[in-house]
């Protein structure tokens, strides 16, 4: 059940086995396995508000409306970025029950089998192979007809997909005027912009259609899917939304461990907390940026730092907050000789209004599709001279270097006039690491955010070999007639290296993948903040499960990672509890 603010005295009296702190994408999945068995009492507290009713939550194309400065946004803001001309960049976290997967651009990509693989062998623990987590892929998916149920056969490959699991996964619903150019493309061109029948079946290197989380013609969020009203009757679930939760406690100790069972959280902004202790385990599943500043309001963290800030030091793990990955994105545009774009929505408040309206009557139209209905896959050379003092940085020789996706409008503020296509490329494998330490003016507001972007050296090539595919990309005959002119300032199939790297330091920003800030290392390995059972390092009681124990970002929007680690997570904890 749901529990508002009057059922805060309930909740000080509940005995809870498990308190979950943050109810986004991992968080709820945690909640709705434990829940299955009846006899364990579960608290969810989620900082934002409920996301029932909320139409930009729900639509699909409406999800580059939901952030920032909304109320669904933690609205952070990056430290100046070195690389990209020494700009501060917006950072949206979800702050809404369903977590950033409310607000997220729909996007369902898993990466390759090789990054699974390579969490296996940096983590010691195989049930983090791609093998053991194809399971909790399909676990966690619903794969879902599109809302136009058009014949979806040679689109997808059934095999590598779960049909009765919670998350809606759908191909695009409606059609749109690229689609036939873009394909056409793709084979004129053939080499780089291959197609595959499926970019997520572990060889994601080819061009495919989009899949999104979208189960019908609505988002599915680990809101609508694992606290859908069935799993919210369950008498053993306790939600409470607009709940802060500002540290952990230290509840005893045990084999020479301090355990850590207690939260304190601030209702409604609530100047007094509100304590509650789990008598099993204490999961945090506030995401890559808030996992680690409670960690380090906690006084969890590197000791001296934490001396600094006058916080008591309670256990030394220097890595809290570090090795940060994360995704930079890039994104060309060009006017086109058409009228069937979607720029239009984006701009006519009565067009936009007239399709909610035919959306929510019907279910159909433009409103059904995100932002892209092709996506692709492209791996750089082994030959490359990117690679020959660093090496490689991708976890294997069938891994992408770099992601395309193709959307019928301009992706960024639309101007008043014009239609545009847009193409954006994701650098997958990015060596920057950044961090997230507390703010030593404010302890408990924003975190100061340095995601470090494209400071790693293969970061910037990379990226220019994706300008450069990108360009490549649209010199196919397919768009003759329809493309018209580059965007002012964008870079032409002429520029050199050095115009293309100043175009890349003025225009990318991040794609939102941030993980690593808790990093899975070994069992008693000196590095790292979980092991790979996802227990906190030196503590009892605590573990942490979302996508800041991932400790490379994967070659792909990590949504999907993050729902397949939070299930086998779930299994992991009821196999400790049984
Ligand atoms: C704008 C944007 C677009 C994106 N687009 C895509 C995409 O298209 N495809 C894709 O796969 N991925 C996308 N991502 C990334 C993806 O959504 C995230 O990687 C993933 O959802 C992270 O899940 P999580 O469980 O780690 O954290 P979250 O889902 O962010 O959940 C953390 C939850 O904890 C809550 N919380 C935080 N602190 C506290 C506290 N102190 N007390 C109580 N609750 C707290 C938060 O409010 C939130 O609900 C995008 C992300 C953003 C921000």
């Amino acid at each position: 059940i749901i529990l508002t603010q009057n059922d805060a005295s309930l909740v000080s009296s509940t005995k809870y086995d498990f308190v979950i702190v943050g109810g986004g994408t991992a968080g709820n999945v945690i909640a709705n396995r434990l829940t299955e068995n009846p006899k364990f009492k579960v608290l969810l507290l989620e900082a934002g508000p409920s996301d029932a009713g909320q139409l930009e939550l729900q639509i699909p194309f409406l999800c580059t409306h939901t952030t920032p400065n909304t109320a669904w946004d933690w609205n952070y803001t990056t430290v100046p970025q070195a690389a990209l001309n020494g700009v501060s960049i917006s950072y949206p976290r979800g702050h809404v029950l369903g977590g950033s997967s409310s607000i997220n651009c729909l996007v369902y990509t898993r990466g390759s089998k090789e990054d699974f693989d390579r969490y296996a062998d940096v983590t010691g623990d195989k049930g983090w192979s791609w093998d053991n987590m194809l399971p909790y892929f399909k676990k966690s998916e619903r794969f879902t007809p599109p809302a136009d149920g058009h014949n979806t056969t040679g689109q997808f490959d059934p095999s590598v997909h779960g049909f009765n699991g919670r998350v809606g996964v759908s191909l695009p619903g409606a059609a749109t005027a690229i689609d036939g150019r873009a394909n056409a493309a793709f084979d004129q061109l053939g080499g780089e912009f291959q197609r595959t029948l499926d970019y997520n079946s572990g060889s994601p290197v080819g061009f495919g259609w989009s899949q999104a989380v979208i189960g019908g013609s609505k988002r599915s969020s680990s809101s609508t899917a694992y606290l859908a009203p069935q799993y919210l009757q369950r008498s053993n679930l306790h939600v409470l939304v607009n709940s802060k939760v500002s540290r952990i406690l230290q509840t005893d100790t045990a084999g020479g461990l301090p355990v850590f069972r207690s939260v304190e959280f601030n209702l409604n902004g609530a100047a007094s907390s509100t304590k509650v202790t789990a008598s099993k385990e204490l999961i945090l599943s506030a995401g890559s940026l808030n996992t680690p500043q409670i960690l380090l309001n906690s006084g969890i963290g590197s000791s001296s730092t934490l001396k600094s800030l006058h916080i008591k030091p309670l256990v030394d793990l220097p890595d809290v907050g570090e090795n940060m990955g994360d995704h930079p994105i890039i994104t060309l545009a060009w006017t086109v000789n058409s009228t069937q774009t979607y720029d239009d929505f984006n701009r006519n408040t009565t067009l936009q209004n007239q399709e909610i309206q035919r959306w929510k009557q019907t279910g159909q139209g433009v409103f059904v599709n995100g932002i892209a209905q092709h996506i692709g896959f492209v791996r750089v050379p082994d030959t490359s001279p990117i690679f020959s003092k660093v090496g490689d940085p991708a976890p294997g020789p069938g891994s992408p270097h770099f992601e395309i996706f193709l959307s019928n409008f301009l992706l960024g503020t639309t101007p008043p006039t014009g239609n545009f296509l847009s193409i954006s490329s994701i650098m997958l494998t990015p060596t920057a690491r950044g961090n997230v330490k507390l703010n030593s003016t404010n302890l408990f507001g924003a975190p100061i955010i340095d995601p470090q972007l494209l400071t790693g050296s293969t970061d910037v090539p990379l990226l220019r070999e994706a300008v450069k595919s990108t360009l490549r990309l649209v010199s196919a005959s397919a768009w003759n007639g329809y493309i018209l002119a580059p965007v002012d300032g964008q870079p032409t199939a002429t520029a050199t290296d050095a115009e293309l790297d100043m175009f890349i330091s003025g225009s990318a920003r991040s794609a939102y993948h941030v993980v690593g800030t808790s990093s899975m290392t070994p069992k008693n390995a000196k590095t790292g903040v979980v092991d790979p059972d996802l227990k906190v390092k030196k503590v009892g009681g605590l573990r942490i499960v979302d996508a800041s124990v991932l400790p490379f970002v994967p070659a792909g929007h990590t949504q999907a990672a993050t729902y397949a680690l939070a299930e086998r997570a779930a299994d992991l904890i009821k196999a400790d509890h049984s």
